[in-house]
């Protein structure tokens, strides 16, 4: 449905997005990955046409991006886009107008959103009385309201509290049972693993890796994830890596990437000569391809 090719966009001499190349099927919910500054907000800012790249080739639909693919999509942006006087029916119906909808259209996609979103029964509520994770739902309602086929969710639970976050998460998970087509740019790592059919890795507006978790799991050198607490740590180093495991940090824990998932009996007797203080075994997680993925280009 979305088809982006070698995008390139520079402000001045800084680029921003370089040679960025990703898809979007429909019905996919596809998770752009990225820190602060790798360009999330510009890609969706020339896919809704509010900016223009330097060159690339970025169609909708196999229709160039321009003012006429602007209707088959709904951007739900960062920062909430809503009149916080107004009512939610009422700010509805303000973008309602703005995509053109008929009357009858209108009103029924007005309480269509409203009970997608959850808010129906605050439709003649201010904006400003409800709380932050209501308004962040009814700023989803506002990208629904006119039926778009791909829906832009630009960082949806920055900012909130745990409860809201799984609210808009239970939201997602139901726009995406509806087959709508979903671009959710996020840094929230277990985010986009909830949620996501493919993520792409983005840093420095190139995209590092790409794929679904199972396909990016096999980009990393591990089958599983030892994380060991010891006041040794030196000597732990050098068992595991004679034993052939992968040294990593995570934040200030000392972890090793296993190339064949073992017993813990196994593990304990391979780091017998050291105290263990305490030593757990995960699964790869999204969180250490993302790590391993991106080391290399800092
Ligand atoms: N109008 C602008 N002029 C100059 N530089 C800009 C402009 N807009 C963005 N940038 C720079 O482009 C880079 C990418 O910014 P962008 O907002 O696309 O990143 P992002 O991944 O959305 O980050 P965040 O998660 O912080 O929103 C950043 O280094 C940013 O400082």
């Amino acid at each position: 449905m979305l088809r982006i090719k070698n995008l390139n966009k520079a402000y001045k001499t800084r680029k921003v997005l370089q040679d960025l190349t990703f898809n979007i099927s429909s019905g996919e919910v596809y998770g752009l990955l990225g820190a602060n500054g790798a360009g999330k907000t510009t890609t969706i800012n020339i896919i809704c046409n509010l900016l223009h790249a330097d060159n690339g080739h970025i169609t909708i639909n196999n229709q160039p991006i321009s003012e006429n693919t602007k209707k088959f999509i709904g951007i739900a942006p960062q920062e909430n886009l809503l009149y916080k006087t107004l009512s939610c029916a009422e700010n509805l119906n303000f973008f309602a107008d703005i995509y053109g909808l008929d009357q009858q259209t209108k009103k029924q996609q007005i309480d269509v959103t409203l009970t997608a979103v959850n808010l129906l029964d605050r439709a003649n509520s201010p904006v400003e009385t409800l709380s932050g994770g209501m308004q962040r739902r009814l700023n989803i309602a506002v990208a629904l309201v006119h039926q778009p086929q791909l829906v832009i969710l630009d960082e949806p639970t920055t900012g909130l509290d745990i409860e809201a976050r799984y609210e808009i998460w239970e939201l997602i998970k139901q726009l995406k049972n509806q087959g709508l087509t979903i671009l959710l740019t996020t840094h929230l790592l277990d985010e986009a693993e909830r949620l996501c059919n493919r993520i792409g890795i983005l840093k420095n507006g190139k995209i590092l890796a790409e794929g679904s978790l199972s396909e990016l799991k096999k980009l990393i050198p591990g089958e599983e994830v030892l994380v060991l607490k010891t006041t040794q740590e030196e000597e732990a180093i050098a068992i595991a890596e004679k034993s052939g495991f992968i040294t990593r940090r995570y934040g200030s824990d000392l972890t090793f990437l296993l190339p064949n998932p073992l017993e813990l009996k196994e593990i304990l007797t391979i780091f017998d000569q050291i105290p263990i203080d305490s030593i757990s075994r995960q699964p790869i997680r999204l969180e250490h391809i993302y790590v391993e993925i991106t080391k290399g280009d800092r």
